[in-house]
């Protein structure tokens, strides 16, 4: 650090004109965007009215056209002309709203640094300012602030004084840094401001750690650090792994990596094209304010829960966390052969041999009122009339596309059986206005005619099912070939006969209850897309896996094979291991870089954590067997604490009185545990002793503030001013518990204190005890 001004503390004389100076152009800044604050307003006013009177022009057309105007498809071509103009009208407040937004944003802290570059070609120097998003002054000619993602920006992130180069139009440019310098501005002051010759002074990331708001993860635009700064521009790879001890900023990084390349490919990208895998539903909202505050739209987000959901219609399909309520992280040796990388490859195997006819494919009927409408054997029948060269997919396509065409055939002949007579009979007037459709009783020659069309137009109707059937291929019996693929020597001769039998009986039963185990959920998937040649998505440009160790390799697999197209950013800590045991980072980078093999891979490794004090990460990294590599932040706080007790009273009164510890300091404590069992019965403990304790599930999406309790599996990605274990005994935390121990303390900025009925779990190693402050309460409440 080369000057330093601290406007809390003393004032360094010399560069009182200087700060004046710098005072001065925010002044100016400030006052440019309100000026154009007031012209967005205006815009914003006038887009509105714009799109209130073309929304009312479409409807009133819209109804005109539906009663009154005969020729219809004119008419439809006109109301489709009016929605257009209304989505764009639409569309165009909601740019000028963002913008108005930004402009809002700006005017609180127009920027955070300034880069003096000389330009070989130029005479002077010159300033640049670096905000979270550009402004240009009033007549266009300059900019009064780069946003941060310019390539010129990436200077003030990278560069340290003397030469530099930057990407420009022409290509890569050189040019000489002679400044670097650093705000932070409140409201239109500047309240600290120094050079440096860092990536981002020390002093600006102990303020922005030093915080205690954990309701909404904040951006990290001003103080990102130059490994982080290497993920977020990293345009080249089509696979970058990050490995990331606790607190590292993954999550943090991420995000701006999303908005810098929405930044980036404006014209190719949007928001919509991205999409982030999230640990639980808590996570989602707590980083849902990040991009909008860098004037950006959220990408989309689910959970794994939610896209097998989505991918097992009318199934309920276990999820993570309730597998790991029931088993733990013990998984069987079955769970293990199933959710690897070969066992994938033995999918694909099975569909390669059932291609060249080595396994039968299995049909389903295809009913309608209880009945078969398609027998299986029918289907079977027109799918082995199809070349046999082809694949199976086009074959499949081919019998659908003859199935749809039998449909429409016998269509004619349902129209005429007596119990679509029956219903059409049964009809009131307004039914059948509606299956008259754009006809008039007019357009027949008698009523008989009008009659077969409403009949043919019903039996179409109430055939739809069955159209959608063959759409969504239930012809085909994926039930009865998944279980042909579990029995048929695909296990590599590592589970025993009698092994697989069960299993697949357990399938079996589970399907007849519409129940599906995790454990199938990939290969079944992934099968299923084989034969079909469906189930990819290749509108998706990007895809983010955060918390990666939580993923099976056959699950990761499985997305590389849905997303077909999109570069692929996986994220996590291998250490931070709830649902798999416990793997050393550098295991689990060698493994995922070889099973998602990629053109391009690139392998991340982030070792300095942020989230926590010095102290609590001095803990965290003693319980792990390779924690010395971990670098905890010099921002320090007290000891964790560590209160061990014997009577169940005396750990119930330990526990009240760390709450109330925690909420003296902090508005949010958060009381982790290992199960929601364990949440709960700690809930109904002390709901009596405090009025705002909420016990958190896994469907909840929003984090009250108050005493929050919840398993730590709900508490992954995020964190809190305080945290309590609350019981840390080997009994309550269950075998192997260095993982669960690791993640919960890593979960608390400020203050950590941990709870023990009982002997404490394997996990505190003598190096971890060291670090705590121990207290003994031997005697009962
Ligand atoms: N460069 C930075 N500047 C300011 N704050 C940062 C920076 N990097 C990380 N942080 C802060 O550190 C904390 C941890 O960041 P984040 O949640 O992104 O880490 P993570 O690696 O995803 O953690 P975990 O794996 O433990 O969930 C957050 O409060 C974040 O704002």
């Amino acid at each position: 650090m080369i000057k330093y001004i601290h406007l809390k503390g003393a004032i360094v004389l010399a560069d009182q004109a200087d700060l004046k100076r710098e005072q001065k152009r925010v002044d100016m800044v400030i006052h440019q965007i309100d000026v154009q604050i007031e012209r967005a307003k205006s815009a914003l006013a006038a887009a509105h009215k714009e799109t209130r009177a073309v929304e009312q022009n479409y409807g009133e057309n819209a109804s005109i056209n539906r009663y009154e105007v005969d020729d219809i498809a004119e008419s439809r071509s006109a109301i489709e002309q009016q929605r257009q103009l209304v989505s764009r009208a639409a569309e165009n407040e909601d740019i000028l709203r963002r913008q108005l937004q930004t402009l809002q944003t700006l005017r609180k802290s127009p920027y955070f640094g300034r880069i003096d570059i000389q330009d070989p070609d130029e005479k002077e120097p010159e300033s640049l300012y670096i905000g979270v998003a550009s402004l240009m002054n009033d007549d266009k000619t300059d900019f009064l602030v780069y946003d941060w993602r310019a390539p010129i920006s990436g200077i003030y992130y990278n560069g340290t004084l003397g030469n530099v180069s930057y990407q420009t139009p022409s290509g890569l440019r050189q040019a000489k840094l002679l400044k670097k310098r650093q705000f932070t501005i409140v409201d239109g002051k500047i309240t600290n401001m120094f050079d440096t010759n860092e990536t981002v002074g020390d002093e600006m990331l102990q303020n922005a750690l030093g915080h205690t708001d954990d309701a909404y993860m904040q951006n990290i635009v001003a103080t990102i650090q130059h490994e982080q700064n290497d993920i977020i521009r990293n345009t080249d790879s089509d696979l970058m792994i990050v490995q990331g001890v606790a607190g590292s900023g993954k999550t943090s990084t991420i995000l701006q990596r999303i908005a810098y390349l929405l930044y980036h490919a404006k014209a190719s990208l949007n928001a919509d094209q991205i999409v982030l895998f999230s640990p639980n539903r808590l996570f989602s909202q707590y980083i849902s304010q990040v991009l909008p505050s860098l004037g950006e739209r959220n990408m989309r987000q689910v959970t794994l829960d939610g896209f097998l959901k989505r991918r097992f219609e009318g199934l309920d399909v276990e999820s993570i966390f309730d597998r790991y309520e029931k088993v733990g992280i013990q998984g069987s040796p079955v769970q293990q052969v199933m959710e690897s990388a070969q066992f994938m490859q033995a999918v694909a195997n099975y569909c390669n041999q059932l291609r060249h006819g080595q396994h039968e494919l299995f049909f389903a009927d295809v009913s309608f009122r209880e009945h078969p409408f398609f027998s299986a054997d029918h289907v079977k029948a027109i799918f082995a009339e199809q070349p046999s060269a082809m694949s199976i997919p086009d074959r499949i396509i081919r019998t659908k596309n003859r199935l749809i065409r039998e449909l429409q055939a016998k269509t004619r002949k349902v129209a005429q059986q007596d119990w679509l007579q029956k219903e059409l009979n049964d009809l009131t007037k307004l039914q059948i206005l509606h299956l008259m459709g754009k006809h008039h009783l007019d357009d027949f020659k008698d009523e008989q005619a009008a009659n077969r069309y409403l009949a043919r137009r019903l039996a179409h109707e109430r055939l739809r099912v069955v159209a959608d059937a063959i759409y969504n291929n239930y012809f085909l019996n994926f039930n009865a070939q998944y279980q042909n693929f579990l029995g048929n020597n695909v296990w590599g001769g590592q589970v025993e006969p009698e092994t697989v039998q069960a299993l697949i009986k357990d399938f079996q039963h589970d399907w007849e209850y519409h129940r599906l185990k995790l454990v199938h959920a990939a290969p079944f998937m992934m099968l299923r897309d084989l034969i079909t040649g469906e189930g990819q998505n290749h509108d998706f440009q990007y895809v983010f896996i955060d918390e990666m160790q939580d993923y099976s390799p056959a699950m990761l697999i499985y997305f590389r094979h849905v997303f077909a197209n999109a570069k692929f950013t996986i994220l996590g800590d291998s250490e931070q291991a709830l649902f798999y045991p416990l793997a050393l980072p550098e295991q689990l980078l060698q493994r995922l870089s070889v099973e998602l093999h990629a053109k391009h891979p690139r392998l991340i490794t982030l070792r300095q954590s942020y989230r926590s004090t010095y102290e609590i990460t001095s803990f965290a990294k003693s319980l792990l067997p390779d924690g010395h590599l971990i670098r905890a932040f010099s921002r320090h706080g007290e000891k964790p604490q560590l209160t061990m007790s014997y009577h169940r009273d005396q750990w119930q009164a330990d526990l009240t009185a760390a709450v109330r510890r925690g909420l003296k300091s902090y508005p949010t404590v958060a009381i982790l545990t290992r199960t929601e069992g364990q949440a709960q019965a700690i809930y109904s403990l002390l709901h009596q002793h405090f009025h705002n304790i909420t016990c958190l599930s896994a469907d909840d999406k929003q984090m009250p503030a108050g005493v929050l309790v919840l398993p730590a599996y709900l508490a992954k990605g995020l964190e809190f001013d305080s945290v309590i274990i609350a019981n840390s005994s080997a009994q309550a935390l269950g075998p192997d518990a260095t993982g669960l121990l690791y993640t919960m303390a890593s979960r608390a900025m400020h203050q950590l204190t941990i709870l023990s009925l009982g002997p404490v779990a394997d996990a505190f190693t003598d190096k971890a005890s060291r670090q705590l402050q121990i207290t003994h309460q031997l005697n009962k409440a």
